[in-house]
């Protein structure tokens, strides 16, 4: 039993000893903001060469802690010690000078300046290399690794989500980076290019490296990482070899009794009656004049959810844009509710019961100056020249509740809640707003297991009780699987395949995304 014990104490605890190869250490850091603590007496430390991803659920304090780091925020109470030396963080100039370097989801970069202009002004502003050249030469080698071309000569604005990103993380190479703070920084790209900038930053560590890596995804987490830390409720719950772990013990650390509930499970099927929406021979074009969507055709019933699989970047998110009416039409004809609504507008759609969920929710899905309130404020029926603000409150009340949205109130600010708390104040209006339909790109993205499966949940609930239907575009096939009743796969703008989810074949389905 003692022996058991022991083991369990070294397999939650973490480690206090500095150690040789220790680069960064925390000791006792706190942080709170009014109304949440958001970090409680941390104690941590990251080896040189080691990736070490932090996970925990939404709200759990992440990012705060990597912001911490960074100098974005100063903790109320502790001490970060750099190198065996204890340091001020005060400012992200304070940490780019310790070699500590942050690439978030957002990139910042300026989108009319060209990708070796953007990374040598930031450069320069701390006195590092200065010859374009060079910059030049770096950014094809790393973009030759990672897989991702990129021209340095382009202006930013040109480049994917992808591109971006990896501009981001060139820079912090170049900048010196010792430790890379990656705050959720590759949840959005495609599943491929994750892959692969999982192999780069294997690679970057086994050169001595540090990466600190904050994702949702635990499976990624233990395919890239040596360790794991895991914090619940700004507190530390513990950190584990990923040799020694288990998933199973990694979901527990996370969310305790809750990881019960994590299962994936096809949820019940819907009751598919007439249709809602009929894609008639689409075609669309992609931001930079190609068709991105060629003659796609398909049909959500009432009562049905149509999961779209496809990897990103194969017309799935332009075939939505359409449906909503976001982005023009080529060709073809939307049926919805039995209206052509070919020449409608999104407007039109938002008040006939169209719920839309889009890519990149903290850019394109609210508004996070402003609160939840006011965000909810957007709801169809609120819309009037005069905001009934008390029924606004009320159903503000009753999405927090049903979402577990965690935030101090509703007239909370929205950029001061975390990721996944914005992405549930977005969904929960949007469930709200489809009184007939859901289109939704990646409705779970940035949240953490337990609630990307409780969202899941909630969409087929309202399909099945409500009868709406849902077109529900996602990368990430365990979600398709687990919540359609038609499978559609999308590959080169085309639709390639229509399944009934209970006959369709995963390798089937894996086979005709990417052939
Ligand atoms: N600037 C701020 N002002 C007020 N509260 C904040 C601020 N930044 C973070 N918080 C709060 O601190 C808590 C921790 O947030 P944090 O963003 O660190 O969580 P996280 O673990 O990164 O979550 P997620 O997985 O959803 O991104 C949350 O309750 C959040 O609302």
């Amino acid at each position: 039993m003692a022996a058991e014990a022991d083991k369990q104490k070294s397999f939650f605890s973490s480690p206090h000893q500095e150690n040789k190869d220790t680069i960064l250490r925390v000791e006792g850091i706190s942080k709170r903001f009014p109304g949440v603590v958001a970090l409680d007496n941390i104690s941590l430390e990251f080896e040189k060469g080691t990736v070490h991803a932090l996970l925990g659920e939404n709200g759990a304090g992440k990012s705060t802690f990597v912001k911490i780091l960074y100098g974005i925020y100063t903790p109320d109470e502790g001490e970060i010690i750099v190198e065996g030396r204890r340091v001020t963080i005060a400012s992200p100039m304070d940490a780019i000078n310790l070699g500590i370097i942050m690439v978030s989801q957002s990139p910042v970069i300026i989108d009319r300046l060209t990708v070796a202009e953007n990374i040598v002004l930031g450069i320069r502003r701390y006195g590092y290399y200065t010859l374009v050249g060079k910059v030049r030469e770096k950014i094809v080698e790393v973009s030759k690794k990672v897989g991702v071309k990129i021209d340095p000569d382009t202006e930013v604005w040109r480049l994917s989500y992808t591109q971006k990103q990896l501009v981001e993380i060139v820079r912090a190479l170049l900048l010196g980076a010792k430790i890379l703070l990656l705050d959720e920084a590759i949840t959005y790209l495609p599943l491929e290019e994750k892959k692969k900038f999982y192999k780069f930053i294997r690679e970057y560590a086994d050169l001595g490296g540090t990466v600190v890596l904050i994702t949702h995804k635990i499976p990624e987490a233990m395919d890239v990482a040596d360790k794991i830390t895991v914090l619940r409720r700004g507190k530390l719950v513990g950190t584990v070899s990923v040799k020694e772990a288990t998933m199973d013990q990694i979901r527990t650390m996370m969310f305790g009794e809750r990881s019960g509930e994590i299962t994936y499970e096809k949820l019940p099927p819907g009751n598919p009656t007439n249709p809602i929406l009929e894609i008639k021979d689409l075609w669309v074009r992609g931001d930079f004049g190609g068709l991105a969507v060629q003659g796609a055709s398909l049909t959500v019933r009432k009562g049905e959810v149509v999961g779209i699989a496809g990897v990103a970047g194969n017309g799935q998110k332009e075939l939505l844009q359409a449906v909503m009416r976001l982005r023009p039409i080529e060709k073809g004809k939307i049926i919805y509710d039995g209206v052509d609504v070919t020449n409608k507008t999104t407007h039109y759609m938002r008040m006939n019961g169209v719920g839309y969920i889009p890519d990149l929710p903290a850019k394109y899905g609210v508004s996070i100056e402003n609160n939840i309130l006011e965000n909810l404020g957007v709801l169809p029926n609120f819309v009037s020249e005069t905001i009934n603000w008390s029924k606004l409150k009320a159903l503000s009340f009753k999405l927090i509740k049903e979402f577990e949205i965690k935030t101090p109130s509703p007239e909370t600010p929205v950029k001061f809640l975390s990721g996944g708390n914005i992405m549930k104040v977005l969904v929960s209006r949007e469930l709200t707003t489809a009184t007939k339909l859901l289109i939704a790109y990646n409705p779970t993205r940035g949240l953490d297991e337990a609630t990307a499966i409780k969202v899941r949940r909630i969409i087929k609930d309202r399909v099945i009780k409500q009868g709406i239907g849902a077109l529900i575009a996602s990368e990430d096939l365990d979600e398709v699987f687990q919540i359609s009743d038609t499978i559609v796969v999308m590959n080169s703008g085309k639709i390639v395949g229509v399944f009934p989810a209970d006959k369709a074949k995963r390798e089937e389905i894996e086979h005709l995304m990417v052939m």
